[in-house]
């Protein structure tokens, strides 16, 4: 029986996949996996049964990614699971940026009980005029599930879309029209854009990416859309940049004290995911995670991990060890195997930077002793017996 408790709320769908092996705890300490969404992890201890964390969305800088692989917590997200949601509500802010169309809302209810709005409204609307999409540049940084999605959406909408994104995934690559002008040096998004989307990660090397100096290269009247993280820009800069006249909205999805209520910003209260099909792609492809992971051994969509896939074991046992990328260990623990007299039948040794996976699958049931031998290899951070 494995034990799984859930931070935020996740998709009964998704839930559903659990067999009647698994129980919902509502003790995190008691738990085997964890399912997560924008739930802040970084100061919950983790208890030596937590196997796994899965975040059903995107971003993962709620979860301390570094701390879960030393003790042995593998870490997944469900990668483009909520892409189209966002995507969707991105179009939405370049339209509600464009057309004061909240003003024009707020107009009417406010002036509900004229019996003449009709004639009112007629003479007010000069004051909600707006710009159109068509014709205007969108820059698209970070072109990835999302910003793949964006930029083709952008240009049927008749807009000229230029996309960034040094580190572009071939999958996205292959997604992305080719009708995307390529630029290489983000300032010439900056330059020469009149929206501005983000779509990059929450990392160190992108916090504060949108910088005062990055502002002060913006087009007059440009729009910049942050659906990613508000730790990605600057926004006392761009609240600046909208003072002055020269930024013509700020469109984000976080709200924090800085925007809320700041004139020429639109804040959404982090609804980008916030779609039944989004969620229930997410708790889908989250929980298929853990129990691939749980009962297989199997490492898809880790953010800690390296993949890893031997699929269902037919052999008499499988042994999972995550362990460090250090020299030697991997012939350290063959040797182990071999000294028991176990003949390995397959066998995966997958890295990732600093952390490496070893899956093995044997012709003969586990000596007692061999765990607690590959256990007490200083390299060695958790050792599984799977089946
Ligand atoms: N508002 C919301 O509810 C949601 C927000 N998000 C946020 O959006 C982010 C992106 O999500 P996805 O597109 O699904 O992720 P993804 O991993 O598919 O795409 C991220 C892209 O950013 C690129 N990138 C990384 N560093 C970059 C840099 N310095 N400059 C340019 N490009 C860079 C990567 O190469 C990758 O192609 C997530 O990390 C999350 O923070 C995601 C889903 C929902
Ligand atoms: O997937 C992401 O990165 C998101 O920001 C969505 O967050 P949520 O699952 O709606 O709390």
């Amino acid at each position: 029986m494995y034990n799984y408790a859930t931070l935020d709320h996740i998709a009964k769908i998704g839930t559903d996949l659990f067999s009647t092996d698994y129980r919902r705890v509502e003790e995190v300490e008691r738990a085997d996996a964890i399912l997560v969404r924008s739930s802040k992890m970084h100061e919950m201890a983790f208890s030596d049964q937590l196997l796994a964390i899965a975040r059903a969305g995107a971003g993962v800088n709620n979860i301390p990614l570094d701390r879960c692989a030393q003790e042995g917590i593998v870490v997944f997200n469900t990668p483009g699971a909520n892409a189209n949601a966002v995507k969707e509500l991105v179009i939405a802010g370049m339209l509600l940026a464009s057309r004061d169309i909240v003003g024009g809302i707020d107009w009417v209810k406010a002036n509900a009980a004229d019996p003449d709005i009709g004639k009112a409204a007629e003479k007010v609307k000069k004051q909600f005029a707006g710009r159109e999409l068509t014709g205007k540049k969108l820059g698209v940084i970070g072109l990835g599930a999302i910003g793949q999605r964006v930029a083709n959406t952008a240009l049927h909408l008749g807009m000229n879309v230029l996309g960034y994104d040094p580190y572009i995934s071939v999958g996205a690559a292959w997604n992305l029209s080719r009708n995307v002008q390529h630029v290489s040096n983000v300032e010439e998004i900056y330059r020469n854009c009149d929206y501005i989307t983000l779509h990059v990660p929450a990392l160190d090397s992108t916090k504060g990416m949108i910088s005062k100096a990055a502002v002060q290269q913006m087009k007059e009247g440009a729009v910049i859309l942050n659906f990613a993280r508000d730790l990605l820009v600057n926004e006392e800069a761009l609240l600046n940049g909208i003072d002055a006249g020269r930024i013509r909205a700020y469109v984000t999805d976080f709200a924090n004290p800085t925007v809320a209520g700041a004139q020429g910003v639109i804040v959404t209260p982090h609804l980008g995911a916030s779609t039944a099909e989004a969620e229930d792609n997410c708790a889908i492809m989250a929980v298929e995670e853990i129990r691939n992971y749980i009962e297989n051994g199997n490492i898809i969509n880790s953010v800690n991990f390296p993949r890893c896939d031997m699929g269902e074991c037919s052999a008499e046992s499988r042994l999972a060890v995550l362990h460090k990328n250090s020299k030697g260990t991997l012939a350290a623990i063959t040797s182990i195997v071999g000294d028991a007299d176990v003949n390995v039948a397959d066998m995966t040794n997958k890295s990732r930077d600093v952390y490496a996976y070893t899956l093995m699958d044997l012709d003969s049931a586990l000596p007692k002793d061999l765990v607690a031998k590959i256990d007490a290899l200083e390299s060695v951070i958790k050792v599984r017996v799977v089946k």
